[in-house]
Formats: C-alpha cells, sequence, structure tokens
C-alpha cells in the first residue's frame, strides 16, 4: 500500500507536466515563435503521460491486490472468531446474519480497499496539487475558486451524516434478507409439509421490498446533494474563463497561463464531483465493518482453549448442587439443585418429560454452557479447569438433532477421529447396528451423504451419529435420545453391543423409552429442572411415581399387562428423592 501510495504521489506530480507546458507552448512557441522548442515539449509531454500511465496501472494492481489479500485476512480472521464462539452466540445470532457478514459486508470490504481507498488519495492529492500549482500561475483567479471550497465541505459533510444511517439500515435488511431465505431453505421441509409457500413469498416479497426501499433512499440521499456538488464543479470553469478571460484582456496574465490554469481546473473539479459519491461508498464500507467489527470483538464465555499437557480423563462425573439458567433468558431457572456422581464403567439414565433440562444437563458436562452455581466435577476436578479441547476430545455427545456433512459416510465417521483405522471404525459401525446398511449403499463408506448425497433415513442418521462418537473412543459418553427412532429391536441389540464396549466408560443415556434406560446402574427422573426421582429400574418401580408411571404407560401401549397397580400410588417423593 505504501508503494502504491508512492505511485499515486509520483502520478499526481506527474499530471502538472503537461498543462503547464501546454501554457508554455502557448506562450513561448505560438505567441513568441520559439519553434525549437517544440520538440522538446512534445517529448517531455508525452514522456511523463507514458510514465504516468504506467504508474496508474502498476497502483491499481496494487491496490486490487491488497484489497484482495485484506479481504482473505478478514474472512478467514471472522471464521477463525467463528469457531471459537460458544453456544451463547449461536442461540442469539440467526445464521442469515452471519452469511451475510461473510458475503455482502465483505465486498463493501474490498471496494473500499481497493477501489475507495486510491481514489480519496488521488483526489486529496489533485486537489492541493492543483491549489498549489493554480496560485503561482495567478493566486487572484485560484481565490476566487477556492472560495467555494468551503460551501463544498459543509455539503459533503452533510450528505455523509445523512448518508450513513441509510446505509446501515441497508446492511441490516440485507441480513434480514438473508436469514429469511435461509430459514426458508432450511425449513422448506416444513415448509411444504403445511403448504406455506405463498405466505413465504409474500414475507420474502415483504423483506425484498423493505431492502429495495432502503436502497431508493440511499439513492435520494446522493440526488440530493450530487446535481449540487456537479454544479458547482462546473460553475469553476465558467468562473475561471470569466474571470480569467478580463485578466487576459486586461493584461494582467497571459493567454498561455489562462490555457495552463484551464487545463489545472478539472484537478478541482474532479475531486469535487467525486467526493459524492466517494462519501457514499466509505459510509458504505463504514456501515457494513460495524458489524463485522461486533461479530470480531464477541466474546465466548467458554474460550476454547488447547490444553499445554494431555490429561486423560478417567471418567467420573459428579455434579454438586448445579443450577442453571440460560443467559437469553435468566429469568427462568432450567435446573435446580442438581447432585448425583457417576463412575467409570457405570451408565446412568435420564428420564424426564421434554423441557426438563435433560439435555441442558448433559451440555454441562461438555462445558458447551457452565453451571450458573455450583460445580461440575470431572474426575473430581471442576470441569472449568480443564482446557475446553482436552475435555471435549474425551466427553462425546450424540446430540438430539444429528447433523451430517455433505461429505462421505467415512469421513462423517472419522469426523472426531481423522486417524481411526477403518477396522475399528467398521467394528464401531457394527456396534450401533450401522454397518450393514452402509455396505449396501451404492459406494458403500465412500457414498456421498447430504445435499448433494443421497438421502437418509432418521433411524440411519442417528445410527452414523452414534457411530461417530463411538469412533472418537471417549472416556464419557452422553447419548441424548440417540435411539429413539429405531424400533425396539434394534434398539435393544445396539444396547447389548454398546455395554460391551463401554465396560471403562461413563455412559450417559437421555431416553424417553423405559426399556432404553431399565439396565442403567443409575437412573434419574427430571421434573422442571428438579431430580425428582433417583435409583435403580427396580428401586424406582418400587417408588410407584413418575417412572412407575410411565413403565405402566408404555407396557400398556405395547398391549402387556401393567404391573399391579399400587395401594400407596403417591410414594412420588420423599427419601428416595433426596437419596444418593
Ligand atoms: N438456548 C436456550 N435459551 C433459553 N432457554 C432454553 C434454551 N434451550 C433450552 N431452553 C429451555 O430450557 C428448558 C430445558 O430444555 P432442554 O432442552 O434441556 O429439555 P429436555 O429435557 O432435553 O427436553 P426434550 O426432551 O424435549 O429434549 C426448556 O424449558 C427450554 O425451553
Amino acid at each position: 500500500m505504501v508503494l502504491a501510495a508512492l505511485l499515486i504521489v509520483g502520478n499526481a506530480l506527474g499530471i502538472i507536466v503537461v498543462p503547464l507546458l501546454g501554457g508554455k507552448i502557448i506562450d513561448v512557441v505560438i505567441n513568441q515563435g520559439h519553434t525549437d522548442q517544440l520538440p522538446w515539449m512534445l517529448a517531455v509531454m508525452m514522456g511523463t503521460t507514458v510514465a504516468r500511465t504506467l504508474m496508474r496501472y502498476l497502483y491499481q494492481i496494487l491496490f486490487e491486490r491488497v484489497g484482495q489479500n485484506t479481504l482473505y485476512d478478514v474472512r478467514k480472521d471472522l471464521f477463525n472468531k467463528l469457531q471459537t464462539l460458544d453456544f451463547n452466540f449461536f442461540n442469539t445470532v440467526r445464521t442469515g446474519d452471519i452469511m451475510a457478514r461473510m458475503t455482502g459486508d465483505m465486498d463493501a470490504i474490498r471496494h473500499f480497499v481497493s477501489w475507495v481507498s486510491y481514489n480519496v488519495i488521488e483526489c486529496v492529492l489533485w486537489f492541493f496539487t492543483a491549489v498549489v500549482v493554480m496560485s503561482t500561475i495567478s493566486w487572484p483567479l485560484m481565490l476566487a475558486l477556492v472560495a467555494v471550497t468551503p460551501i463544498i465541505g459543509v455539503l459533503t459533510i452533510m450528505m455523509s451524516n445523512s448518508a450513513h444511517p441509510v446505509f446501515f439500515q441497508i446492511r441490516q435488511s440485507f441480513a434480514r434478507l438473508n436469514s429469511m431465505v435461509e430459514e426458508n431453505i432450511s425449513g422448506n421441509r416444513v415448509v411444504k409439509a403445511f403448504t406455506r409457500e405463498p405466505y413465504e413469498i409474500q414475507k420474502f416479497d415483504k423483506l425484498n421490498n423493505e431492502y429495495k426501499q432502503k436502497n431508493m433512499d440511499s439513492a435520494a440521499v446522493s440526488r440530493r446533494y450530487l446535481p449540487i456538488l456537479d454544479f458547482l464543479a462546473s460553475m469553476l470553469t465558467v468562473v475561471a474563463l470569466l474571470l480569467g478571460g478580463y485578466f487576459v484582456i486586461n493584461g494582467s496574465m497571459t493567454l498561455g497561463d489562462l490555457v495552463a490554469f484551464n487545463g489545472f481546473l478539472w484537478m478541482l473539479n474532479q475531486p469535487m464531483r467525486m467526493s459524492g459519491w466517494l462519501i457514499n461508498d466509505i459510509q458504505r464500507f463504514s456501515a457494513a465493518t460495524i458489524k463485522i467489527r461486533q461479530m470480531l470483538g464477541a466474546k465466548s464465555a467458554i474460550p476454547v482453549a488447547d490444553a499445554a499437557h494431555y490429561e486423560h480423563i478417567k471418567g467420573t462425573v459428579e455434579f454438586r448442587h448445579v443450577n442453571f439458567e440460560y443467559a437469553d433468558d435468566p429469568t427462568q431457572p432450567v435446573l435446580h439443585d442438581i447432585n448425583f456422581k457417576v463412575t467409570p464403567g457405570q451408565t446412568m439414565g435420564i428420564l424426564g418429560e421434554t423441557g426438563s433440562g435433560k439435555s441442558t444437563l448433559m451440555n454441562l458436562i461438555t462445558r458447551f454452557y457452565d453451571p450458573t452455581t455450583g460445580e461440575v466435577l470431572i474426575d473430581g476436578k471442576n470441569a472449568k479447569q480443564y482446557p475446553v479441547r482436552q475435555l471435549r476430545d474425551q466427553v462425546t455427545i450424540v446430540m438430539q438433532d444429528q447433523f451430517l456433512f455433505s461429505d462421505t459416510i467415512e469421513d462423517n465417521i472419522n469426523y472426531g477421529n481423522r486417524e481411526a483405522n477403518p477396522h475399528f471404525i467398521r467394528d464401531m459401525a457394527s456396534v450401533a447396528d450401522a454397518d450393514n446398511f452402509i455396505e449396501e449403499m451404492p459406494d458403500g463408506y465412500d457414498t456421498v451423504v447430504g445435499e448433494r448425497g443421497v438421502g437418509l433415513s432418521g433411524g440411519q442418521k442417528q445410527r452414523i451419529s452414534l457411530t461417530r462418537a463411538l469412533v472418537k473412543d471417549p472416556s464419557i459418553l452422553i447419548l441424548d435420545d440417540t435411539t429413539s427412532a429405531l424400533d425396539m429391536e434394534t434398539e435393544a441389540k445396539i444396547q447389548k453391543e454398546l455395554r460391551r464396549i463401554t465396560k471403562d466408560k461413563t455412559t450417559f443415556i437421555i431416553a424417553t423409552r423405559i426399556s432404553s434406560i431399565r439396565q442403567a446402574d443409575q437412573i434419574i427422573v427430571l421434573k422442571k429442572g428438579r431430580i425428582i426421582e433417583r435409583g435403580t429400574h427396580e428401586e424406582l418401580l418400587a417408588l410407584h411415581g413418575y417412572y412407575y408411571d410411565t413403565y405402566e404407560k408404555q407396557l400398556g401401549a405395547l398391549g402387556v399387562s401393567p404391573a399391579p397397580h399400587p395401594a400407596h400410588h403417591d410414594n412420588r417423593t420423599g427419601e428416595a428423592i433426596t437419596n444418593g
């Protein structure tokens, strides 16, 4: 950029040669008849023009390069930043917003660095070079022209002030439009299932119209100021000719000087004309960077840190008086006074109605969130003391809403463990009962899934996600409703295999079906964020509480006669709840 700026200065200095020599040709060659002077004057004029063209060409390339490099860096920084941000950020910022930052806003930056910046430097240099050189030719004439400068200054400030909010609104409107389209595409199945296409079109039209309107508002700001700036710039020529002509007639200025003076006029005109457009572009750039800077400056409550030393986690998990509420809804406590301890080799089942806080509880083990109060201990050490990457390397969660990348099945499976050997991958796929159906796919493990590839059923996705977690070979395995889409027979088969390979691991299973957790070493029942029952399957049945009722209903649904109804059905609180 420094080199490019030096070339601009060289170019601006070169500019003064042609008009100055033009004036000399009139006075010395034409009026005084020194034709012998003409060849060197023409040679210098041509030489400087060629040099200037070359310089301009060079600095334009340099600025383009700087612009593209800047864009590359900002885009990279932004993407890297996104990788460090936590769930709280993604809970509150829409995907479309982020996409708008990564695309449209980026273009405003590139345009600014590779075009606007050198035009601003050029204009400023031209303007001041012209003022200096023209003053040496005729300072009274220059003074008359410069008198309009304050008016232009005031106009550009006014324009700048009115353009900024409009450009900010344009960027916001663009982000809204982007978010809407992104949601429409992600949710296209829901749209079609509910035949809401006309509603979606209407919603899009509204946002599209709003975006158009904001752009029209910005054009209206330009329309208000640009003609005035244009008029003032044109008036300079008129004033220069009138006043200059008068000076030539009364003999205080030569004709050659007036021609030279006139030759410099565009160097005053052009910056004035351009100022309006440049102000527009600068404001567009500034609006785009505000949001990008906000995102680059976003703080993560749980920074993703690497570990200096690898520490093996054995898998004891203990919750001590854990309370939690989400940052975006702090008035709504989600977990209350949670206490439990699970040791390596044990499995804990978690049952509870929807929204009772089961997934939230698990998210505290992986440190997607930290408890508001209380402690989560892993191998006796507060989870907060583990560098996040080290922790997540050994605590793997199979989330409720599985996501597969549009990549091969194999690359999806070894996503968390790129070094996994193919035999281990196939073994784990067998545990998850995925091996058979994967082998039957067109290209087996090399079949591409996702948008461009074949579709997968809910149960197949669940089994691939489970395989992905198993291939990571974690010390703590969390299955959040992982087998809900499978039939009970397949589930039972997977569970048997899982028990075999998780002998030294700590396993958490969130489930809605009792069959999924009945063999667990401990089971907790959550209700509105509290543990209301705990124990083994048999102990919980004996309690005749929520667990018992759920079991009864599920057996009933399967056509199996429920256990005899207890005489004292109300014993669902008390000792057993606080037990353990
Ligand atoms: N990002 C969030 N911000 C605010 N509240 C949230 C957020 N995520 C979940 N909640 C609330 O926290 C509570 C517990 O949610 P959670 O997902 O842990 O329940 P769950 O027991 O896993 O439910 P399900 O069985 O339906 O998956 C719910 O009331 C939910 O509305």
